[in-house]
């Protein structure tokens, strides 16, 4: 499997507050790879500054190249597309209008193309095709979630980071969720996942990196992980609760990262 991205010695700090230290990371085609961890730990910070809307320091290469100094936009041309926690719709826009700014400026779709695109987000979320004309502020949570990982797969992404897309949604719709980064994966795409739910995660993932106050605290193959003692005990829980982090909400969350997630953002982000 050839290497997509490789995070070498990321840093990024909130004024003079490091919040991430000498991060490494890698991603792999066609992996799921995720990233779990405890509210606070950077996970979403990780996310901002891989899509260049915080900075940072270290080495971000995506197929080889270097992408510090390159900005969102120029990131999101490149194949990287984040579908940040806040899902970050333009509710009072039918579902179809979400994707179709979704796909105008990260491809610079013409119009067969993103027609193409959108029949292939339809194939994969029927649901969506269903609700087309709906307004995206009236969906369900699991809907909107589909929306948001539909408009950021509009830019045909080779790289998608999903930040807790099960964060807010009820047990049912959360196993809908990870059913559908798996079928994700099938399609080619690259998924780097950020989750609280560490049982869902890792059941999903082929690898996995454990974020605790802003280092890699422990790594490894996502099915070994998750046997850990370590992990079992800190992230899984017992069994009874599904798993100790699918109750943990968000708290802090960057003002880069709401910034990030802004519509006008959103849209090219996405
Ligand atoms: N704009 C900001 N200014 C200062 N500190 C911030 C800012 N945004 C986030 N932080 C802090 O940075 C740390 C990492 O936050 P981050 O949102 O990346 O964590 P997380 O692992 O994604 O947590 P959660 O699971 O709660 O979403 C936290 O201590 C947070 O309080």
């Amino acid at each position: 499997m050839s290497e997509l991205l490789h995070v070498q010695g990321l840093s990024a700090a909130y004024g003079r507050a490091e919040v991430l230290t000498s991060l490494n990371l890698r991603l792999r085609q066609g992996e799921v790879v995720t990233v779990i961890g405890p509210n606070g730990a950077g996970k979403s910070t990780t996310l901002n500054a891989l899509m260049g809307v915080l900075p940072s320091r270290g080495r971000i290469a995506f197929k080889g190249e270097d992408l510090q100094g390159l900005d969102l936009e120029q990131r999101v041309m490149k194949g990287l597309a984040l579908v940040p926690e806040k899902r970050e719709l333009f509710t009072t826009m039918t579902v179809e209008d979400n994707l179709v700014l979704g796909g105008f400026r990260p491809m610079r779709l013409g119009q067969r193309d993103w027609r193409e695109q959108i029949e292939t987000v339809y194939e994969l979320f029927p649901r969506l095709r269903e609700r087309r004309q709906q307004l995206a502020g009236t969906l369900s949570g699991g809907e909107r979630q589909m929306l948001a990982v539909g408009r950021a797969l509009m830019g045909r992404p080779s790289v998608l980071m999903l930040d807790e897309p099960s964060l807010g949604l009820a047990p049912l719709i959360v196993k809908d969720i990870f059913r559908i980064v798996a079928r994700l994966r099938e399609t080619g795409v690259s998924i780097l996942l950020v989750e609280q739910n560490a049982r869902a995660a890792l059941e999903v993932a082929d690898y996995a990196y454990v974020l605790e106050t802003g280092e890699i605290a422990l790594e490894g193959l996502a099915a070994e992980l998750a046997r850990d003692a370590r992990v079992v005990e800190t992230y899984l829980g017992s069994s009874r609760r599904g798993g100790a982090d699918v109750t943990g909400v968000g708290t802090a969350k960057a003002a880069a990262a709401i910034a990030a997630a802004a519509p006008v953002d959103a849209g090219d982000a996405t």
